[in-house]
């Protein structure tokens, strides 16, 4: 019999451990999206050709998301929330930037994190194998910085007040042809609020996709791009790391989220690999993982439909 390709094997385990939820993403099932405007400031012209970051005005599609493959989660149940965002490119090309209120990731391979979803399963279930999970966190030492800051996480106070990390590392070329290293943060303009579990703990179901809304009718909603720049010893291929918080950070524009909400668009699929001219991928294997993953979602998704 042949081998089902790993990312189908994480779809499936995703599926197993919090339900089959059919026309939903299979991750980040319950969100909001939006028509954006994102403005360069053009200084991103000193370390990249990419079309939007050369100063002026493009179109885009921002969408909020609760991170549970569950769309019957409350909202407090993930405190990880996502923005994922499209620029729609004049040439009619686009590129993603997709960020969590998380600097890091569990996993540093598609291997382990697949593995790391197998145990989960067999604790829904409802047999915990807390040996195995243990001997896993062993194997897998690099998971536990992003378990210890997902357990402390207080979730944002809004959409609109969380600072979203892209995680993985790019690399932005120039016109020279030189590369460097960087990894996105979207800024909130609102600056950054979060709850206290006491507080979120009261929220109804929906709150978030409701108070943005109405914050949209009242104020503007906008989010800096900062892009921070990785150092000679910065990891760019391991999303279990946090690049030094000194690290410099260069503020290349600023998304505006309209208050013009784009359903028709919910189906898009936000693949991080997306990139345009003067953006490459890192080696992140994860980073490699999320396009196979992602396109195995959006095909169960879309055939329920
Ligand atoms: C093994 C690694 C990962 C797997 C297998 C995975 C899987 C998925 C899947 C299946 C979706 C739904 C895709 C769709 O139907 O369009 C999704 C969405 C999403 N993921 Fe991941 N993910 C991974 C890592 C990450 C990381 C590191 C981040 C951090 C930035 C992230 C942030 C998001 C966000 C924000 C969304 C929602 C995008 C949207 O609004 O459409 N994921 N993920």
């Amino acid at each position: 019999m042949e081998k089902k390709p790993l990312a189908e094997t994480a779809i499936d385990r995703m599926e197993k451990v919090f339900g089959e939820h059919r026309e939903y993403r299979r991750a980040h099932a319950r969100g909001v999206i939006y028509e954006a405007v994102f403005s360069a400031n053009g200084l991103g012209t000193m370390y990249t050709t990419a079309p939007h970051l050369q100063g002026g005005e493009v179109k885009a599609l921002a969408r909020f998301s609760h991170s549970s493959p569950d769309p019957t989660w409350t909202d407090v149940m993930s405190p990880v929330k996502g923005l994922a965002v499209q620029f729609l490119l004049p040439d009619g090309g686009i590129t993603n930037i997709v960020g969590v209120n998380s600097p890091i990731f569990l996993a540093k391979t598609p291997e382990a994190f697949t593995k790391i979803l197998g145990v989960v399963t067999s604790f829904k279930k409802g047999k915990p194998r807390l040996r195995e999970l243990a001997k896993l966190l062993i194997k897998y030492p690099e998971s536990r910085a992003a378990i210890k800051i997902v357990q402390k996480m207080h979730a944002p106070a809004s959409f609109a007040t969380g600072r979203y990390h892209s995680i993985h590392a790019f690399y932005f070329i120039d016109k020279d042809g030189n590369r460097l290293p960087i990894k996105y943060e979207w800024e909130p303009d609102a600056g950054v609020e979060t709850l206290t579990p006491k507080d979120a703990g009261s929220l109804p179901f929906g709150y978030y996709e409701w108070e943005i809304e109405d914050r949209l009718q009242k104020e503007p909603v906008s989010f800096r791009l900062n892009i921070v720049i990785g150092g000679e010893e910065d990891p760019t291929d391991d999303p279990t790391v946090a690049w030094p918080e000194e690290r410099h950070k260069l503020t290349v524009g600023t998304l505006k989220i309209l208050p013009k909400p784009a359903p028709e668009a919910d189906e898009r699929k936000f693949d991080p690999t997306v990139v345009t001219e003067g953006i490459e991928c890192s080696e992140d294997q994860i980073l490699h993982f999320r396009k196979a993953a992602y396109s195995i979602s959006e095909e169960r998704r879309n055939s329920e439909k």
